[in-house]
């Protein structure tokens, strides 16, 4: 069964839709993130129903969505809707299952444990349980159950819960964390003309959720596999890369000899690749070291730094973009613009950029085209592209930008943890965000000291990281 179908389900009510079109609000929200539309229309008769039905199932079949509909059996045979939801007081389950067969969803509402206990030999496939809180969308909506009630059935059943009441993407995480499914939501989507705004808040609380649940237990594993990171990098920084490679768990080997390269390569988990001191040697190197990580199947993250800053830096970016398969780079938007041959002012390594985030997403999707490699966009805030999802990590502090070498040393975690055996994306967004938390957690400690000590508190910071410091830290958001 696939139970995401149960995350997210807007109930509509045209009586609160102040003049907008019921099937664009449906709409709206399917493109916001919804998993399910149930019509819910209670002033209507069952030819008009009909009608609004097959016209809201046109738009929900274009995107796979199923259409349950309220209280009347007879309207969803009618127009082929997916299931039905009743309640106590509709038609019995047994006779609506008869009527629709096996392949139709059926939802029943479940208000109090007795209602559950009466109702739990019922052919049906989720219940929908509330009121969690009080709600203005249904007059005779019984005592609301809280968190406590919704808990109390989860217990009791396998099947999904769809939580229904006064849900608010406040109060949508702890519907989770307290046994719920899926939530059914009137009013907060439908509530003003940004239904696909507002459904999209919510669905981002399920994205955090499942993002969060892959990340937890990274960081003690990757401290129990202690990779080996090999690093041509940069000498400004190099130190502080071996330093994080170490505090946040794996091994750094930082080599420049082109002699003892492949036997490195050999035996180390991932490669970093930092060209921020580039000369003459680095230039073959770091050809030779891309091509062997590739040849021996070895991840590889690559620090563009400065591209687009000189003529030899673009050169070199160039043939290492079209000759070297990486699994993430990480560069500040300046520099992924400059390897797309974008517009963009460049002065030393640092940024001049302040773009939009409109222009990060459109800098990000295209790179993501063209190379179909994850992405690391860093600034002030940080965007993670894969193919399916962009992440957005708003950790950090400004003083950071006065530190030397953040941004290699993040190179430095990514790196740790897709030798750790992490994927692509899930290295990206540890990487980043664990220096983030790092940097915030370090400037609160260093404040009345300076950044010199915010450079050392980094390092403290990483060594002492761990799953819960970072679920607790974590500033992410789906986009
Ligand atoms: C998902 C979900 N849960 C509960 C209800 C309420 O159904 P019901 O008790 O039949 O009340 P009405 O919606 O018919 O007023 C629901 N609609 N959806
Ligand atoms: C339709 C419905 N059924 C409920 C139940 O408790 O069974 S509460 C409810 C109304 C939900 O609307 P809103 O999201 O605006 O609170
Ligand atoms: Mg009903």
């Amino acid at each position: 069964m696939n139970k995401k179908i149960y995350n997210l389900c807007l109930v509509t009510d045209r009586d609160i839709l102040n003049g907008k079109s019921l099937e664009k609000a449906v709409e709206d929200s399917i493109l916001g993130g919804a998993t399910m539309i149930q019509l819910r229309e209670k002033n209507i008769c069952e030819n008009e129903f009909i009608e609004i039905g097959k016209k809201i199932k046109k738009i929900t079949d274009k995107y796979n969505i199923p259409l349950l509909i309220n209280d009347k059996v007879n309207v969803a045979l009618e127009i082929d809707a997916n299931g039905v939801h009743l309640g106590q007081d509709d038609m019995n389950p047994v006779k609506a299952r008869e009527i629709l067969g096996e392949n139709k969803i059926i939802g029943l509402s479940i208000s109090t444990l007795e209602e559950f206990k009466k109702s739990k030999e019922y052919p049906v496939d989720y219940y929908g349980v509330g009121p969690i809180y009080p709600t203005t969308s249904k007059s005779d909506a019984q005592k609301p159950m809280g968190l406590e009630g919704l808990k109390e059935l989860s217990k009791l059943t396998d099947k999904p819960l769809m939580a229904i009441g006064g849900i608010t993407e406040e109060n949508t995480l702890e519907i989770l964390e307290n046994g719920g499914d899926g939530i059914a939501v009137i009013s907060n989507i439908l509530k003003d003309e940004n239904v696909k705004r507002n459904t999209k808040k919510l669905k981002t609380i399920f994205e955090k959720k499942e993002l969060m649940e892959k990340v937890a237990g990274k960081i003690e594993k990757l401290r129990d596999r202690n990779p080996l990171i090999y690093h041509l990098t940069n000498m400004v920084t190099i130190n502080d890369c071996a330093n994080v490679t170490l505090g946040i768990g794996a091994s750094p080997l930082m080599s420049f000899s082109e002699e003892e390269l492949e036997d490195i390569i050999k035996i180390s988990e991932a490669l970093v690749l930092n060209i921020g001191t580039m000369d003459k040697e680095m230039v073959s190197m770091a050809v030779k070291m891309g091509k062997m990580g590739n040849k021996y199947k070895k991840p590889i993250v690559f620090d563009p730094v400065g591209a687009g800053a000189t003529k030899a830096r673009k050169e070199l970016v160039e043939k290492l973009m079209e000759n070297i398969k990486f699994s993430v780079v990480k560069g500040n938007l300046a520099e992924i613009k400059s390897i797309l041959n974008f517009e963009s002012e460049s002065k030393g390594v640092d940024s001049l950029d302040f773009s939009l985030e409109d222009e990060i997403l459109k800098v990000g999707k295209e790179f993501y085209e063209k190379y179909n490699t994850v992405l690391c966009i860093t600034g002030k805030n940080d965007y993670i592209f894969s193919k399916e999802n962009i992440i957005k990590i708003q950790n950090g502090h400004e003083n950071m930008g006065k530190v030397t070498g953040t941004g290699c040393m993040t190179g430095s975690l990514i790196g740790s943890f897709l030798g750790g055996g992490e994927t692509d994306f899930l290295s990206g967004i540890l990487g980043v965000g664990i220096m983030g938390i790092a940097g915030e957690m370090g400037q609160e400690e260093s404040k009345y000291l300076g950044t010199g000590t915010l450079r050392v508190k980094i390092i403290d910071k990483i060594s002492k990281m761990n799953s819960k410091i970072f679920l607790e830290n974590i500033k992410l958001e789906s986009i």
